[in-house]
């Protein structure tokens, strides 16, 4: 079966056949590796996990970039604490082309946000969908990644414009799918998984976030919003489960504080999300 036979662009794009080499690949850099992340739902953490992975594979020692695909709703910057900075933009060739010159955190992971390249970070973008993915792809193909071993892009919740843009225009390696453990959830995580499956993306797994609290005093955990493990979650969606992840205030203190960095790469907790993020790749 070929790409074409699941795509919803079937017959309405001029690839002739030819969409793996019609991706969109960056001008100023080369990049390994693309991984989204993504999950149907609002709020359950992608742009949480999306800071994890980049922070433990940085901690690696790999070159890192993240690419807040969130165009509407940015958060990025504010993990990793570099929102009162911002990407310079230069211009480039002829007419109105800009790149862009990505933000560097303190552990060297270059990021870019519409939230570094508005002058206020409260600022909203109020723009039809076609105006959204266009600019994402320029964030993609503009910025100055230089090298990179991974790019991380945090998804927009959905399955909308944003999501049939990076899964068909960008060289997606891989996609990491981020869920809460509750089975009205489950239900529409479901669809964006199905969606990927369509469009040939490598599925790495699924993270069940805040699928548990630590008791301070005696560290049992309990389970808060449903029973079920994250395993039968993940059996429902029919991908691996690489972490299960507690409800952490810790993190969220660090992260308000501009230190999630130094928290996640001390903290063996997640040690276990990119190890079976990389072994389900294949690295
Ligand atoms: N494991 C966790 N423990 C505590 N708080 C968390 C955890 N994961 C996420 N949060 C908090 O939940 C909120 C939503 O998380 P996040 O922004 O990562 O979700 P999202 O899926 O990217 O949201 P959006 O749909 O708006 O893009 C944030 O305030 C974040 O700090």
């Amino acid at each position: 079966m070929s790409t074409c036979d699941t795509c919803p662009s079937k017959g309405n794009c001029n690839t002739k056949n030819k969409c793996e080499e019609a991706k969109l690949l960056p001008k100023y850099g080369k990049i390994k590796n693309v991984i989204g992340v993504i999950s149907g739902k609002g709020g359950v953490g992608k742009s949480t996990v999306t800071g994890i992975l980049a922070t433990k594979l940085a901690k690696k020692g790999y070159k890192v970039g993240v690419l807040d695909a969130d165009i509407t709703g940015p958060s990025m910057p504010r993990f990793f604490g570099i929102n009162n900075k911002r990407a310079a933009m230069y211009p480039a060739g002829d007419g109105n082309e800009v790149k862009f010159e990505p933000v560097t955190t303190k552990l060297g992971i270059k990021v870019n946000s519409l939230n570094l390249l508005t002058e206020q970070e409260d600022e909203p973008v109020i723009w039809r969908g076609p105006v959204i993915t266009g600019v994402l792809n320029q964030m993609y193909r503009d910025t100055m990644w230089e090298e990179l071993d991974y790019l991380l892009i945090d998804m927009p919740p959905g399955t909308g414009d944003v999501a049939l843009t990076v899964m068909q225009t960008m060289p997606v390696t891989g996609m990491v799918i981020v869920s809460t453990p509750q089975n009205m959830v489950s239900m529409i995580v479901k669809k964006v998984v199905t969606m990927a499956e369509k469009l040939n993306i490598n599925l790495l797994g699924v993270v069940e976030n805040m699928a548990y609290v630590v008791c301070g005093k005696c560290g049992e955990k309990t389970r808060i919003f449903s029973k079920k493990s994250g395993e039968e979650h993940a059996k429902y969606l029919n991908i691996p489960l690489l972490a299960e992840m507690p409800v952490d205030l810790d993190l969220v203190e660090n992260m308000e504080s501009g230190n999630a960095e130094e928290y996640i790469g001390d903290n063996k907790n997640y040690d276990e999300l990119v190890e079976n993020m990389l072994e389900q790749y294949g690295k």
